[in-house]
């Protein structure tokens, strides 16, 4: 049994061979919160009477203060079996696919991870992709296995998978319960024994990685720093390596799980900086933070820009919205370094925005909470990825909105393609097969996990995913399939735009930059649908799907003339003065595109339905 951790007194200078700095990777669900919520309690940095459920995960202050103030990184006292006082750092990950970097860079933060997998569930992709991250990390590996106490738990089975997987014997495979707190100590003291110490040159000028950045409404930035060299005190200038910018160390410190500031952090520590800045941006995950006086020359390794991948035009409902999104956006983009905008204007939407993100669930989380935070009513135009094109005379152009494809003669049109991870039951190996053939995917490998259970490597092209593969994925394998993907460069394709062309007049909003074998295809799916949404007008209007000024596809929407007043013979002035109101109200909805006039319903209707609006990022597991 491990020694009562809270009557451990804290080594007063911290020397690194007492530190263990770890994460944990799993999966939702998987009781990666409960886990921590157990670990601050047994290791008495959460007292049991103040013990509320998922300490670590605050997102009911959050929402109420309407701030962060997660815990990126919690420093815990734990007394190993012999009785030496160490310092465990239990450093979050994000637990979103998109964010493959920021997970890289606290998986960076640490020597070593827990992989914690349900004992009755296996482990599923999105884990088994982060799992592969931190063995390219080189961290040491404990894998464990949660919820022993359910009585649907398997874990002879899944410890075999696991050690499989991690290339160990299945008696290393810890057996947990988060719930109960069975094996949770053991746990602990397997951190100490497996995990290795952080090595770092503690008289050396100070480098320290940025593996988070958080915006707070009341504190500023507060940046999440693993110290790997030297030491950086209170009231000391720092520089940021990438950018140049210095600024004054307001505070430092711990947190435990509060923060509390300290004098300073040494090397191999982990824990906060606040130097005021009021802009994630400033504050790079990734960067190297060093001081401003005889700092060090050389940055870390592994520092990257965040890239968006993913483009969506946004447009308020109501055009009076507009100034309220632009406002919402720059909120938004205090804390998300990632996210980038530009204001845009479409024929058929208004004003809106051209928004850039990192995948299709950045897409999906940003558009909720500007629809729920800021109560904002949102059109999206189908999400699409952003292409490299060069013309023959040798320019290059970089599109993300198709609209904006170059004309004249094109060399060469480059696309992203990410590297997917795909786990589901072996059954189902054909139907995954198939759906990734449909979408161009290119088979790099496949692996039995257990008996039953199989995991396959793509290629696939980043534009495939972005429209319905989740759920085409999800209905083929009646939800047992799961999916991790992350981008590995870029691949020429044989693309090209088609525009769709109301009455001669091109529609902005719904050109598209698609494969040449599917061009003819969403022709057709796009002209028949505006068909139907399409009221008839006085005249007749074409509905044409063009590649250049080639039609593949076309539909007509026969003319009517709609006379109202048809109906009102006799004399009754009052009542044809309000059907006449009624219909100039109507009008007002309406767009128009040339000469055609449009209810914006329709555009919305067409950008929305089935597989062509955003929101295939849902149901993701
Ligand atoms: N029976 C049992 N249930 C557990 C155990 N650990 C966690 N759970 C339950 O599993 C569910 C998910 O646990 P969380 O800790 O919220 O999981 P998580 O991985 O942090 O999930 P997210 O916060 O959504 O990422 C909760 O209902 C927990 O009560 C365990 O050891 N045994």
């Amino acid at each position: 049994m491990p020694a009562i951790s809270s009557n451990v007194p804290e080594p007063s200078r911290t020397d690194p061979a007492v530190i263990r700095n770890f994460c944990i990777i799993a999966h939702i669900d998987h009781g990666k919160s409960t886990l921590a919520d157990r670990m601050l309690q047994l290791t008495g940095v959460v007292e049991q009477r103040q013990m509320r459920a998922q300490y670590l995960d605050r997102m009911d202050i959050e929402r109420e203060r309407g701030i962060t103030i997660k815990s990126q990184a919690v420093r815990m006292p734990w007394g190993a079996e012999d009785g030496t006082p160490h310092i465990l750092n239990m450093i979050d990950t994000p637990g979103h696919v998109d964010f493959t970097y920021e997970v890289s860079r606290s998986l960076a933060a640490g020597e070593g991870c827990i992989l914690l997998v349900d004992a009755a569930q296996g482990i599923e992709a999105q884990t088994l992709a982060n799992l592969y991250l931190a063995m390219e990390n080189d961290l040491t590996i404990i894998p464990v296995l949660n919820k022993i106490d359910l009585p649907a738990a398997q874990p002879e089975k899944f410890a075999a998978e696991l050690a499989h997987l991690v290339g160990c014997e299945p008696e290393e495979v810890l057996k947990v319960s988060a719930k109960t707190g069975e094996g949770v100590g053991e746990l602990l003291d397997e951190v100490v024994r497996r995990i290795p110490p952080p090595v770092g040159v503690a008289d050396a000028p100070a480098r320290a990685m940025i593996f988070d950045s958080v915006y707070d409404a009341y504190r500023g930035v507060v940046t999440y720093v693993k110290v790997v060299d030297g030491h950086l005190g209170k009231r000391e200038r720092i520089q940021m390596m990438s950018t140049g910018a210095t600024h004054e160390l307001l505070e430092i410190g711990t947190n435990s799980p509060e923060m509390t500031p300290s004098d300073g952090l040494a090397a191999g520590e982990v824990g906060y900086l606040i130097t005021g800045v009021k802009d994630v941006r400033q504050s790079k995950v990734g960067d190297t933070v060093t001081q401003q006086k005889g700092g060090a020359t050389e940055a870390l390794g592994g520092y990257k820009d965040p890239k968006p991948m993913v483009f969506s035009g946004l447009y308020p409902l109501d055009g009076s919205d507009y100034p309220d999104l632009r406002d919402a956006l720059d909120k938004l983009q205090l804390n998300d370094a990632a996210l980038v905008y530009e204001p845009e204007t479409s024929a058929a939407l208004g004003f809106g925005f051209r928004v850039g993100f990192l995948g299709l669930l950045h897409l999906e989380v940003i558009r909720e909470r500007l629809e729920r935070e800021f109560g904002l009513d949102l059109i999206a135009t189908a999400p699409n990825v952003v292409y490299q094109v060069t013309m023959e005379d040798g320019s290059e152009h970089t599109v993300t909105n198709p609209s904006e494809y170059p004309t004249g003669k094109i060399a060469e049109v480059r696309e992203p393609v990410v590297r997917a991870t795909l786990i589901a039951p072996s059954e189902f190996i054909g139907a995954i097969m198939e759906l990734c053939q449909t979408r161009r995917g290119a088979l790099q490998g496949m692996d039995y996990l257990s008996e039953e259970r199989v995991e396959l490597r793509y290629m696939l092209p980043l534009a495939e995913i972005v429209f319905d593969f989740f759920d085409a994925l999800k209905s083929k394998t009646r939800g047992y399939a799961s999916l991790d993907y992350e981008t590995t460069g870029e691949q020429a394709a044989d693309l090209v735009k088609v525009d769709i062309l109301l009455h001669g007049d091109k529609v902005d909003a719904f050109s598209a930059i698609v494969h040449k074998d599917k061009a003819y295809a969403y022709g057709v799916k796009m002209a028949s649908k505006l068909r139907e949404l399409i009221p008839r007008q006085q005249f007749e209007v074409p509905i044409q799907a063009a590649i250049g000024s080639r039609v593949i596809a076309r539909e007509t929407v026969r003319a009517i003339r709609k006379d109202v007043l048809s109906k009102c013979y006799g004399g009754d002035i009052s009542r044809k003065r309000k059907l006449l109101e009624k219909q100039k109200e109507g009008k007002k909805r309406m767009k128009v595109v040339g000469r055609v006039e449009v209810p914006q319903e329709a555009f919305i209707a067409a950008l929305s339905s089935d597989s062509d609006g955003g929101g295939e990022g849902k149901g993701k597991k």
